[in-house]
């Protein structure tokens, strides 16, 4: 599944005629985490190995993997909107940290969960969590406790927009979000989420630069005169190129 997750999303992010993506779960859970079972192969994997330097390269190379599928979700340039039910467990909180917007039912829960199994969070809750709520007090707390943690809590600090009383509400009202966010300009929308991106852990200052350069380009581009001229004359909406 971790191969599965970074692939899927670096192909989505290079598919021209997907435009959003809706992240949910199937089953009974959104996600348990890992798969303790392999955690602990993984360990003994390494301890099999001759001496603390290559135990170590092991361990590392394995956390760069499983980091970079995480990211895959940021880095891929379509909007990732997910949508959790029941359990989100360690790297759930990790996965959904790394998409553009949350969204939970009634019944979801959460748990930073990585410390009661004897880790450190390191595939991206501990920079994105604290960021995403905006309250490092919080967001620690969550952390070093690994408490579980309701629907309503997830509002209320920030981690979701909005709680829906059940999944197929959920989906439909995502969905439509989604719907709504792909009828707009590709080049508008993958920019701008480019530049959250890339805005996201540095001084405004680097994230104006960035933008500044890229829309030098983007705003020779078409979209921008269909999309203002649809506007100013309150048109029908227009469609655009995929990209
Ligand atoms: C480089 C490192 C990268 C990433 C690191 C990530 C760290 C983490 O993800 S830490 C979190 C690890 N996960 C857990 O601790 C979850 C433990 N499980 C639970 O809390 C619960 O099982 C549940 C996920 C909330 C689901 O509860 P429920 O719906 O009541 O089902 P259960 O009857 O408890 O479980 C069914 C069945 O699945 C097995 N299982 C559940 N989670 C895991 C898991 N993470 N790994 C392996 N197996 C899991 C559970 O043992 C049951 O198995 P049976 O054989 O049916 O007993």
């Amino acid at each position: 599944m971790w191969q599965e997750i970074g692939e899927c999303f670096t192909a989505l992010s290079n598919t021209a005629d997907c435009r959003v993506i809706v992240l949910s779960g199937q089953g009974k859970n959104f996600t348990g985490g890992i798969d303790i079972q392999s955690l602990v192969q993984l360990a003994s994997e390494a301890d099999d190995l001759p001496d603390v330097a290559r135990k170590a390269r092991f361990h590392s190379n394995f956390i760069k993997y499983a980091q970079d599928t995480i990211t895959s979700l940021e880095v891929c340039v379509k909007p990732v909107l997910s949508v959790v039910h029941s359990a989100c467990v360690g790297a759930g909180v990790d996965l959904i940290t790394a998409a553009d917007m949350r969204y939970c039912t009634e019944d979801a829960w959460f748990s930073v969960r990585e410390v009661d199994v004897g880790l450190a969070a390191d595939v991206g809750t501990l920079q994105r969590l604290p960021k995403v709520v905006g309250n490092t007090s919080i967001a620690r707390e969550l952390c070093f406790t690994g408490r579980k943690f309701t629907a309503q809590e997830a509002k209320e600090i920030g981690l979701v927009s909005k709680v829906f009383p059940d999944k197929d509400t959920a989906m439909n009202t995502v969905m439509d979000i989604a719907v709504n966010i792909a009828s707009k300009s590709p080049i508008a929308v993958q920019t701008t989420k480019i530049n959250l991106v890339y805005s996201q852990s540095r001084p405004n200052q680097d994230g104006l630069e960035h933008i500044r350069l890229l829309n030098a380009v983007m705003n020779q581009g078409e979209d921008l005169p269909k999309s203002a001229i649809a506007q100013a004359t309150k048109g029908p909406p227009p469609e655009f190129d995929n990209v």
